[in-house]
C-alpha cells in the first residue's frame, strides 16, 4: 500500500529520487532545457519513462534528482490547475493548447478583437500561486496568436486556489449575461467610402500617398474602400462629398488630411457641418492625436490626420478593429487611450 493510500489521499506525497536510482520511473512533470541563444523548451515530457541512457542528459540540465509524485485530494498537478483555469476563462473564438511546461495557452481561432476583463485578471492574480498573463483588452489578434496563458507557480497547487479563481469567473459570468471572460470577436467586412482632402493632392501638385495606406490597413482586416473621392480644401465641397458618400450607403466614411490647426485644415468643421455627432475631435494618443471620430446617423466617420499616412501604429489602428468588431466608440473609450498611448511622434 502506498503512503497516499494509507493516508486516504488527503495529502500529496513528493519524494526526491537521485536520477541514478530513477531508471524505470516516469517523470512527474515536463523538464526544461535552456541554452542561451540556441534553445529554450521542453527536453523531457511528463510521463517520460526514464532509461539508463537519459541519465547524462538529465545531469546536463541540472537535474540530479527527480520527483515521484502522488497527488492528494486537496491538491492539483500544475498541468491540471492550468488546464482548469484556462477552461473556465475560454470563450468564443478561443482554443486551448495542451499543457506545456505547466502552461496552457489560450489561442485565437480567428483574426479579431481580443476581449479581456482587466479587473478579473487582476483578481485572479491576487489569489497567489496562479499566473494569468494576457494581451491587453481590445488588442487586435491574428488567428493562432496567443491571447492569454495560465500557469500554476508550484508543481502542486492547493485545489482551493483554482476553485477560488473559478468562483471569480462564475461571478463575472453572472454579471455579464453568462459570457465567458476571454473571447476573440470576429471582424465585420465593411464597405468604406473614402474622401481625400488637400488642394495639393487634388490639383496634382503631389501624388496621393494616403489612400494606399488606408486601403491596405482596411484590406488587412477584411474590409475595403469601395469609392474614393478627391476634394480641395474647401469646406462646402468637403461637406457635399461627405453627404453624398453617406447617401451611397457605405458602412463607414473616412476623410483624410486637413485635421490640424492651419487655416486650410477644414476637415473637422466639415464633418460637423455634414451632420455628424462628434464623439471626440482629438485623441490622447501619439501618433494620432488629431484624429476625429463621430457618427453620421449611426455611420462611423473618422477624420484621419497626416500621421496615419506616415506612422505604422496610430489611434486609427486602435479604433479601427473595434469599429470592425461592431463596438460603438464612446468618449470614455477615447479618454482611456491616453494612459499607455505614447508610442512616438
Ligand atoms: N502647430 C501645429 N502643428 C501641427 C499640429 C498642431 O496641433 N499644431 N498637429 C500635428 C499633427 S499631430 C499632425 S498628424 C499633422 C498633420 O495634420 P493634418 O491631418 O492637418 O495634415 P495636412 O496638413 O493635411 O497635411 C500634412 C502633410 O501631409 C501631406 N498630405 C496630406 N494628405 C496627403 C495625401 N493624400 N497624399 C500625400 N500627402 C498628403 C500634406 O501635403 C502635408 O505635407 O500636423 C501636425 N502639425
Ligand atoms: O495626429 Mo498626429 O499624429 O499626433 O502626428
Amino acid at each position: 500500500m502506498s503512503d497516499n493510500e494509507a493516508n486516504g489521499r488527503q495529502t500529496t506525497v513528493m519524494r526526491e529520487i537521485p536520477v541514478e536510482e530513477a531508471v524505470g520511473m516516469r517523470l512527474a512533470h515536463d523538464l526544461t532545457q535552456i541554452v542561451p541563444g540556441q534553445f529554450k523548451g521542453r527536453k523531457y515530457k511528463r510521463g517520460h519513462l526514464i532509461t539508463e541512457a537519459d541519465i547524462p542528459g538529465l545531469l546536463d540540465i541540472g537535474k540530479a534528482h527527480i520527483y515521484t509524485l502522488a497527488i492528494g485530494d486537496n491538491d492539483l498537478h500544475e498541468d491540471d490547475a492550468a488546464r482548469r483555469l484556462a477552461a473556465a476563462l475560454q470563450g468564443e473564438g478561443i482554443a486551448l493548447s495542451e499543457p506545456h511546461e505547466g502552461k496552457v495557452t489560450l489561442k485565437a481561432q480567428l483574426t479579431g478583437l481580443a476581449v479581456i476583463p482587466p479587473a478579473l485578471v487582476e483578481s485572479i492574480n491576487r489569489i497567489g500561486d496562479i499566473a494569468l498573463a494576457t494581451v491587453r483588452h481590445h488588442t487586435l489578434v491574428r488567428e493562432g496568436q496567443p491571447v492569454a496563458a495560465t500557469r500554476a507557480i508550484p508543481l502542486v497547487l492547493p485545489r482551493e486556489k483554482v476553485e477560488a479563481a473559478e468562483r471569480l469567473v462564475e461571478a463575472y459570468r453572472l454579471a455579464n449575461a453568462d459570457i465567458a471572460p476571454i473571447e476573440v470577436r470576429p471582424l465585420k467586412r465593411l464597405r468604406v467610402g473614402l474622401l481625400t482632402t488637400g488642394s495639393e493632392v487634388y490639383s496634382g501638385r503631389i501624388e496621393d500617398k494616403f489612400s494606399p495606406v488606408v486601403r491596405a490597413k482596411l484590406e488587412a482586416l477584411g474590409s475595403e474602400v469601395v469609392e474614393q473621392r478627391f476634394t480641395p480644401d474647401d469646406r462646402q465641397t468637403i461637406v457635399n462629398h461627405i453627404r453624398s458618400l453617406f447617401d451611397n450607403g457605405y458602412d463607414m466614411i473616412l476623410v483624410t488630411g486637413g485635421m490640424s490647426v492651419d487655416p486650410d485644415d477644414r476637415t473637422p468643421g466639415a464633418i460637423r457641418e455634414a451632420g455628424a455627432q462628434i464623439v471626440s475631435y482629438g485623441t490622447p494618443m501619439l501618433p494620432g492625436s488629431m484624429l476625429l471620430i463621430g457618427y453620421l446617423e449611426g455611420v462611423p466617420i473618422m477624420g484621419l490626420p497626416g500621421c496615419v499616412m506616415h506612422d505604422p501604429h496610430t489611434s486609427f489602428d486602435v479604433l479601427l478593429p473595434r469599429i470592425l468588431a461592431g463596438d460603438i466608440i464612446t468618449q470614455e473609450d477615447i479618454v482611456t487611450m491616453g494612459y499607455g498611448g505614447l508610442h512616438g511622434c
